[in-house]
């Protein structure tokens, strides 16, 4: 019972192991004190020494272990993540009652076990001086005491497990709505060295729910336990609360300094090259088609390769880094069987304290110290937590990077009433800083069609990520009418149904209107073959290219924009299917009669069906120069 009892204070099996040997151990210090301290002194530094010193060398010769500034920072984002998930406004109440539930339960069962080491101190007393009577009763009330926390464990338990869940949901909360805010994931993908958002949304946020909820459950724990036994500890003697203390902080500062920084940094570099590693794997199921027809699957798999060697090398790293923190945490808690019994038991034998006392003192050592060296025996998750916390951080700060580049692009597209398209003394950077074009202007009225034609390279798609907020480096004016569509080379297929391919992003349309505007893009075939608009499919791996854009056309006729945007969005057409999808973008559908369009294409036969044309050519010196025209031979 005594074993068990300890085990709800503390480690379990170390607790009951730890009480055997410290019985054992008394005769040893009955006769000298100094011997067993002096040896597992020794013992110690022997088994501390040798890692610590390879540790230390290794931290000498590679350079990169030295991250203070970065492990600062990694401490530091984990505190500012787990206060943005725990403080977060829609969950502030949720989480301070489960906190406070969880803090209830532990505090009762902490109470509990300091009273039960008091039955088992009077119980021992009684068994030593063979008093059946006053054993069996303080036996009995060591186990009622022991019943009285496990209804208390349950609900700690449950509160545990509330707040993860209750964490998690408001930190995916947070990143989701950053993540999904109009245009983000474009700058998120094009400027941001956040190469696995997915995997810190769906997985890592999880993780460090998890961590942190347990990592405060520790320290609530210990907190109590400490606050518990600390006085039990200093009541049967001062000098093993003493020793006690400086015992722990020397472990506290040795893990920290010795261990901290490498543990820390290595947990993060495996983290992001898991990621790299995966990505590389993940890459490949993308882009199968395009991988398999140019047999670039041993190249792949070499990367692939390489990238998994480098994980490996960092893996054998925190290998070695973990098994001198173990070996260094072992020895720590030899402290722990010995230390109170060289101390309490020559009180016992100079009649100074009952028996019972010496392993109540044993156990209330162990919990105290156990309690006192949370740092050192958590270390591991306490390092996992720093990685993923500065890891979300990361990925918070890059989606408020591109949260700002979204809400303020440069030039910034404004909304025109009078003209469909103004473009005034408009200047293009590329990131270098050298200019793509300079001073572009032009205007397209109502109804007005420009084509743009140019050589592969000149800055069409550029014109268009600049009308649609999507370029950041430039000067001078864009306008253009709302609403306006953009339709890409490859559109963007959602998942789904036939229904939501053919309308997205709209979800307003009835049925017969998706199928007239199907059949006005030349979808008939495609509706044919899936029969009903409730078919589901890879659309990306079902459809041609062709049909693809087909849809993303058969999107335009639905959402009738003012303004439609087509950077070669017909590409994949034979010249006859495009015709006819541009003569229905003016002539035969009276609803969109007076929308206006720009389009990019190679193709000259569009010509005709534009009123305007702008043409791009690359000089000499690289830079883009413009000639905006209008048509005369285009159809009215
Ligand atoms: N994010 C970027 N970073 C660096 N350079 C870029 C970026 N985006 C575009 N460029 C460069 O800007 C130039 C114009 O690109 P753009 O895509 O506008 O050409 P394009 O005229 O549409 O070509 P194509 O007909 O081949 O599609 C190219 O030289 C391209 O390499």
């Amino acid at each position: 019972m005594g074993s068990a009892s300890s085990s709800r204070a503390g480690s379990p099996k170390a607790a009951g192991h730890g009480l055997r040997q410290q019985m054992l151990a008394l005769p040893l210090a009955n006769q000298s004190v100094a011997i067993p301290t002096g040896l597992f002194a020794i013992a110690a530094l022997l088994a501390m020494g040798l890692p610590l010193l390879v540790a230390a060398s290794r931290r000498r010769k590679a350079a990169p272990f030295s991250h203070r500034s970065s492990d600062a920072g990694g401490l530091s984002a984990a505190f500012r993540i787990a206060a943005r998930l725990s403080f977060g406004r829609t969950r502030t109440r949720s989480s301070l009652f489960l906190l406070f539930l969880l803090f209830l339960a532990l505090a009762l069962a902490n109470t509990a076990a300091v009273a039960q080491s008091f039955a088992q101190r009077d119980y021992m007393t009684a068994l030593s001086q063979k008093n059946g009577d006053l054993f069996f009763k303080k036996l009995g009330l060591a186990m009622v005491l022991l019943a009285a926390t496990m209804p208390m464990r349950s609900v700690a338990e449950f509160a545990a497990g509330g707040l993860t869940i209750v964490w998690r949901d408001a930190l995916t909360d947070g990143l989701l709505r950053d993540y999904f805010h109009p245009k983000v994931v474009y700058w998120l993908r094009h400027a941001s060295d956040v190469p696995d958002p997915d995997m810190r949304i769906a997985v890592e946020a999880g993780h460090f729910a998890d961590m942190l909820v347990l990592m405060i459950r520790d320290v609530f724990e210990n907190v109590l336990k400490l606050s518990g036994f600390l006085g039990v500890v200093y009541s049967i003697s001062p000098l093993l609360c003493l020793v006690m203390a400086g015992y722990a902080a020397v472990g506290a500062i040795a893990t920290v300094k010795f261990f901290g920084a490498p543990l820390v940094r290595l947990d993060r570099t495996i983290k992001s090259q898991e990621a790299s590693f995966r990505k590389s794997i993940a890459r490949c199921l993308d882009r199968a088609e395009p991988l398999c027809l140019c047999c670039g699957e041993p190249s792949e798999s070499r990367e692939a390769r390489g990238r998994y060697s480098s994980l490996q090398q960092q893996q054998w790293a925190r290998a070695f880094w973990r098994t001198s923190l173990g070996t260094f945490r072992e020895c720590f808690s030899w402290a722990a069987y010995l230390l109170p019994v060289a101390i309490v038991a020559p009180l016992w034998l100079q009649d100074k304290v009952p028996f019972g006392t010496v392993p109540q003192a044993i156990m209330a050592f162990q919990v105290s110290l156990g309690a006192l060296t949370v740092v050192v025996r958590k270390f591991r998750s306490v390092s996992a937590l720093i990685a993923e916390g500065s890891r979300l951080e990361g990925l918070v700060q890059a989606l408020s990077a591109a949260l700002t580049r979204a809400q303020q692009p440069l030039p910034a597209p404004e909304e025109s009433q009078s003209e469909a398209v103004a473009v005034d003394d408009l200047s293009l950077n590329l990131p270098d800083g050298s200019f793509l074009y300079r001073q572009l202007s032009f205007e397209l009225r109502p109804g007005e069609r420009l084509v743009v034609f140019g050589p592969s390279g000149a800055g069409k798609t550029t014109l268009i990520r600049a009308l649609a907020g999507l370029w950041a480096g430039g000067s001078g004016s864009l306008r253009h009418v709302s609403p306006v569509v953009f339709l890409p080379q490859d559109p963007y297929m959602p998942e789904g149904s036939l229904r939501r391919v053919l309308s997205f992003p709209s979800e307003v349309f009835s049925d017969e209107d998706i199928l007239a505007a199907a059949h006005r893009s030349c979808l008939d075939d495609v509706i044919a073959r899936y029969e009903d608009l409730d078919a589901c499919a890879d659309w990306e791996a079902v459809l041609s290219r062709g049909e693809r854009q087909r849809c993303a056309f058969c999107r335009l006729l639905l959402l009738r924009p003012k303004l439609a945007v087509l950077d070669e969005a017909t590409s994949a057409l034979d010249e006859p299917t495009e015709e006819a999808l541009y003569q229905e973008l003016q002539v035969d559908a009276p609803s969109t009669a007076a929308m206006s369009v720009v389009s990019i294409t190679h193709r000259p036969s569009l010509q005709r069906f534009h009123t305007h044309i702008l043409r791009l050519r690359v000089n000499e010196t690289g830079e883009t120069t413009w000639k905006f025209e209008v048509n005369d031979e285009g159809l009215p």
